[in-house]
């Protein structure tokens, strides 16, 4: 479990990134953290894993403390970066290096995940792309099989099959007792891989549901002639018709689309807020 209650938190005397943010996160979920460039995603992540600490307010994960850096809390809580560094050498160098710090790592899991991505287990990471760094780390972190485990901008610098299958492995390698948190501007990689949808803009966690929350208080419909639906809130020009958000007044069960809710998130904050009944 990771609970957060009332943190503030900024960078030096810089002005506040995060504000009055409260938040319980539950085992067994994947957790997609959106928002702008610079709205504060990372800095959440570096709080949650001790790397920076909050100004006022509680900080709970899984037990812990974050920022006391306890050992047993490192092993079971793993953030990996945006970018990513090996140091020059083959896998099993690195792996030697890292892995006597994480009781929990499964070689067997790390070399059957490195071969989804067809990586072969032999190469040096330091001398491929930076997609492929991206898919060893990914690997990497999967096989640790943290407890809690914070993604930041995972799919940066994945190619398109890169993408599905890091969709297929982190959907597939979630356990029950895991908190997996991913953080990324890239809305539509995240879209049938997450349950639960966090928003932050302008220093608040605006969006803290569930998809089931959102998809039952709101529709998303594609309309030849906008005057099809009532009440749109939201809609964006789509191939011979619009795409829109409204009301789910009938309760109606519409396919989640993760791109337009966010979208309408950013365009329509107040309207959209009130749909679900945030304060
Ligand atoms: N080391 C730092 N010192 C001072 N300010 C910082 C530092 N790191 C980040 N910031 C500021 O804190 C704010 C939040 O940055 P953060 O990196 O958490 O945003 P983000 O949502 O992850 O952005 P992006 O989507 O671009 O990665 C930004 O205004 C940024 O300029």
């Amino acid at each position: 479990m990771i609970n957060l209650n009332h943190i503030n938190f900024r960078y030096s005397s810089k002005e506040s990134v995060l504000e009055d943010l409260t938040l319980s996160l539950a085992p067994g979920h994947i957790y997609g953290l959106l928002g702008r460039n610079g709205v504060g995603k990372t800095s959440l992540m570096y709080i949650l894993s001790g790397l920076r600490f909050p100004n006022d307010g509680q900080c709970s994960v899984i037990g812990f403390t974050p920022q006391q850096r306890k050992v047993d809390f490192l092993q079971q809580v793993y953030f990996l970066p945006d970018e990513i560094y090996f140091p020059p050498g083959a896998i099993d160098k690195y792996l030697a290096l890292y892995t006597p710090f994480y009781p929990g790592f499964n070689s067997v899991m790390f070399y059957d995940l490195l071969a989804e991505f067809d990586i072969r287990a032999d190469v040096h990471p330091a001398k491929l792309s930076l997609g492929q760094r991206k898919q060893i780390a990914i690997c990497f972190a999967l096989a640790l099989r943290a407890k809690v485990l914070l993604l930041d901008e995972p799919t940066n610098a994945l190619d398109i099959p890169a993408k599905k299958i890091f969709r297929k492995i982190i959907a597939g390698g979630l356990q029950e007792d895991q908190i997996i948190m991913i953080s990324t501007h890239q809305v539509k990689d995240l879209e049938s891989l997450i349950d639960h949808v966090l928003i932050l803009d302008g220093q608040k966690m605006i969006i803290d549901r569930s998809i089931d929350e959102l998809t039952n208080r709101i529709a998303f419909k594609y309309a030849a002639d906008l005057e099809d639906i009532p009440n749109v809130i939201y809609s964006e020009r789509a191939l011979r018709g619009y795409a829109t958000l409204s009301a789910n007044l009938k309760g109606e069960y519409t396919k989640f689309d993760m791109e337009l809710f966010f979208n309408a998130v950013l365009d329509q904050k107040q309207k959209v807020l009130s749909v679900l009944e945030v304060k």
